[in-house]
């Protein structure tokens, strides 16, 4: 896979990901420099062009996804939350989702095999290279998953309109947070295996907020709950 942009390719490298980096050698700037330098140091093979579409570039190792369980056993160590995300198809979407998972802390970020996006050059992007840290498990069926998180303790809200209000919702950890894709929201086998339906109750005339914004105010109160 190859990402670019500063903070990607510095995440990556954080992430011990790169295998080669190259950077347009007409457009330096000190942080590119520091990466060119850090990456020297590691031994990791640099390439000035002349000309690149981004400033600097970096082949990366595949991401590697991890399975529910362990996502699910880091989430009741840490008394934290996963968030399950039920068709996301855009990967600006999914990049946006992620970036704000890893700033709240959580366990883990859980898509299905099918039928949504997955972690590519965009979404890497767009989650500023988070999504290169982030704890990413892909399941059959989400369903099932939620049914399986129930039996090991976790309570299980869907984010939806016409629910409870967020405020009175029981958020105690571990938690798992459903949250629905752009155009069908959260699909009603999964809605059906959820504890409760919860809403963020809305203060103007639009009735719905773009999930990642959805999903971050879901973040946020679960993080002030516990504060
Ligand atoms: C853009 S909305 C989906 C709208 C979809 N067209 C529908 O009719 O359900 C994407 C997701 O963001 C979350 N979301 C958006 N606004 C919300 C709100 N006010 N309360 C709770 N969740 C919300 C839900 O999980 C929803 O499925």
């Amino acid at each position: 896979m190859r990402v670019s942009g500063v903070n990607s390719v510095s995440e990556a490298l954080k992430a011990g990901k790169v295998n080669r980096i190259y950077y347009d050698v007409s457009h330096k700037s000190r942080r590119i420099e520091d990466i060119v330098r850090q990456a020297r140091k590691l031994g990791i093979p640099v390439v000035g062009l002349r000309r690149l579409e981004s400033r600097i570039e970096a082949d990366i190792s595949p991401v590697k996804y991890k399975d529910l369980e362990y996502v699910a056993e880091k989430a009741i160590r840490t008394g934290s939350f996963l968030l399950l995300l039920d068709s996301v198809q855009d990967p600006q979407n999914l990049g946006a989702v992620i970036r704000n998972a890893v700033f709240f802390g959580c366990a883990g970020i859980v898509i299905p095999k099918r039928r949504s996006a997955q972690v590519n050059e965009t979404v890497v992007k767009v989650s500023a290279g988070t999504a290169l840290h982030a704890d990413i498990a892909r399941v059959s069926n989400l369903a099932n998953t939620v049914k399986s998180l129930k039996k090991l303790g976790f309570h299980v809200i869907c984010a939806e309109l016409g629910g409870k209000s967020i405020e009175e919702a029981f958020m105690d950890p571990p938690l798992a947070i459903v949250i629905g894709g752009e155009d069908e929201g959260v699909s009603r086998p999964v809605k059906k295996q959820c504890d409760e339906v919860v809403s963020i109750p809305s203060f103007g005339r639009a009735e719905s907020l773009n999930l990642s914004c959805a999903s971050a105010i879901f973040m946020y109160e679960f993080r002030r709950r516990l504060s």
